[in-house]
């Protein structure tokens, strides 16, 4: 939470709280001086003397309270987009050396659900949190205290109903509301999660007992989102009763107080309907808390949940001091061991494999074998458990993770196609790549067919959907053949192709003078220049 709080601009944020404080203050002198007003005029003889400058109160503080209502309303804004920007960049600072790896265990919607829901709950901690917990200590405060100069009994009277509404209320509302809460959100997270794996396997399921099964699991878990919604529902109807009983109590206990002390001729009468009617006004100082209260929980959570994201410890991290980047791009695996997290057995055990500057070489085995664990190693995505792999004659593990990945250019087996256009997915291969650039590149990978359809700059659909599963391939081989990079790491990239395409490709890589990395089930189709490693001979 402090965290969180160190993210906000602090004197903005305070100026958020005195403005606010301010208006609050200046609705209850209003409705004070109007009541004193509307008291003058009724007593005879009334003066000008008295009734001027209580006509000039009330336009003061009328106008008064517009402006300073739009000004604080511009400033906590100004905070909670700035609080936004911070707070989404953290988020995804955290996030960004998870992957992939550790991130591989989450589900992909509880992700998106966390991720979005944490930064909205975060956003908001200025409007429904700070300002409002500020204003209600500041204006309360004041208001108490100049409700004593006329009637300390009122003014205590006002201090403790304004800390029935705005903690003992909240506090017992949010003790009660805090379940239906942490069941409403994992029963969100839950439907959210279950929305998106259905709507990404829609396929399957439809060809499988047609969604019924899924459509089960989602409904049950919309029916607990219903009773959740339905528990805070009740609440906030007790809550209401309480926020408008509460400010009635105040008036009665204004206007028997003062009422005596006028009986006694000790106060003005002048004073009787201002007092009632600024006590009346003063609740508004704590108006803000009960939102604010029930929304503490929430921040703390999702604060708590940023925080856990800082605890997951990247699987592979950047040394303390790491070397400078080695001249050649030569990878090398020397007597590597990998076993991934929970399985049984290696991935690979004593691998030992060069890929010299400009090789090329292809990585065969049954499924299952490592191929794609060893792309995975030369990435860095992982580290090996025994032995070590080198790029230049360095070790991985003493180089910056950075300068590491700007070697190497990695096209997956499935690979990552973003919904946005063709050349915009494109260039995340290689940023300044030039439109001529990428029509070459198009054109050498296959993909002429695309271009004249959709453009460059046409959609590709959201996750590439509007592509076949060969051609969002070729996009990711396109990609890598863009970038830079010295080593190319390709998981089967002629997988989805017909006989002809995957021959074209591979003639392609087989020119290309950087060093290939390719992975493959089809080690007949290569040329005499691949160099080919079976990994399904390998003893574990
Ligand atoms: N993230 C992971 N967590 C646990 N086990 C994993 C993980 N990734 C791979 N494995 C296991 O490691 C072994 C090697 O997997 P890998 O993906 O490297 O094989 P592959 O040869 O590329 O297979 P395929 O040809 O089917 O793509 C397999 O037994 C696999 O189940």
């Amino acid at each position: 939470m402090r965290e969180v709080l160190a993210l906000l601009h602090g004197p903005r944020t305070a100026l958020a709280v005195v403005l606010g404080a301010l208006t609050v203050l200046c609705g209850a002198a209003l409705l004070a001086v109007s009541g004193a007003l509307v008291t003058g005029a009724a007593q005879r003889p009334s003066t000008l003397l008295v009734l001027m400058p209580l006509i000039t109160g009330v336009r003061l503080f009328g106008l008064s309270r517009a402006a300073l209502r739009y000004t604080e309303r511009l400033v906590t804004h100004d905070v909670t987009l700035r609080a936004v920007t911070r707070v989404r960049a953290r988020v995804l600072e955290r996030l960004i050396p998870l992957a992939p790896a550790a991130l591989t265990g989450a589900r992909g919607g509880q992700l998106l659900s966390r991720v979005r829901a944490d930064v909205d709950e975060l956003q908001g901690v200025v409007v429904r949190l700070v300002a409002p917990a500020g204003v209600a200590v500041l204006a309360g405060g004041t208001a108490v205290a100049l409700t004593a100069l006329v009637s300390p009994a009122t003014a205590a009277a006002l201090a403790v109903l304004l800390l029935v509404l705005g903690a003992a209320v909240p506090a017992a509302a949010a003790r009660a509301g805090r379940r239906a809460a942490v069941d409403a959100a994992r029963a969100d997270a839950d439907v959210a999660a279950d929305t998106l794996d259905l709507v990404r396997g829609l396929p399957d399921h439809l060809s499988g007992d047609g969604g019924a099964t899924a459509l089960r699991v989602l409904g049950g878990h919309l029916a607990r989102q219903e009773e959740a919604q339905r528990a805070s529902a009740r609440l906030a109807a007790v809550t209401t009763a309480c926020r408008e009983g509460v400010p009635g109590l105040g008036l009665v206990a204004a206007l028997w107080l003062v009422g005596s002390d006028v009986a006694t001729g000790t106060t003005d009468p002048l004073l009787l309907a201002a007092c009632a009617l600024g006590v009346l006004g003063s609740f508004e100082a704590v108006g803000g808390l009960g939102a604010a209260w029930s929304a503490a929980g929430g921040v703390r959570a999702a604060a708590g949940r940023v925080s856990d994201l800082a605890a997951t410890r990247p699987v592979v991290t950047d040394p303390a001091e790491p070397l400078p980047l080695p001249a050649g791009s030569a990878l090398a695996f020397d007597g590597v061991r990998l076993i991934h997290p929970g399985a049984a057995r290696p991935a690979l055990a004593g691998l030992h494999l060069a890929v010299a500057d400009g090789a090329k070489v292809a990585l065969t085995g049954g499924s299952g074998a490592g191929k794609s664990s060893v792309l995975a190693l030369a990435l860095r995505a992982r580290d090996p458990d025994a032995g070590r792999v080198t790029l230049g004659g360095t070790d991985l593990r003493r180089l910056p993770l950075d300068g590491v990945r700007s070697r190497l250019a990695w096209s997956a087996q499935a690979p990552q196609v973003l919904g946005g256009t063709l050349a915009g997915n494109l260039r995340l291969g290689r940023h300044d790549a030039t439109d001529d650039e990428l029509l070459a590149v198009l054109s050498d990978v296959g993909l002429e067919g695309v271009v004249a359809t959709l453009g460059l700059d046409g959609w590709v659909g959201e996750g590439g959907e509007r592509l076949s599963a060969g051609e969002r391939a070729r996009v990711g081989l396109a990609r890598a053949l863009l970038s830079r990079a010295d080593v190319l790491l390709l998981d089967e990239p002629t997988a989805h192709l017909d006989a002809a395409s995957a021959a074209r490709v591979l003639g392609l890589l087989a020119g290309d003078p950087r060093a290939v990395l390719l992975v493959t089930h089809d080690a007949d189709a290569l040329e005499a220049r691949w160099q080919v490693v079976d990994l399904g001979g390998l003893d574990r």
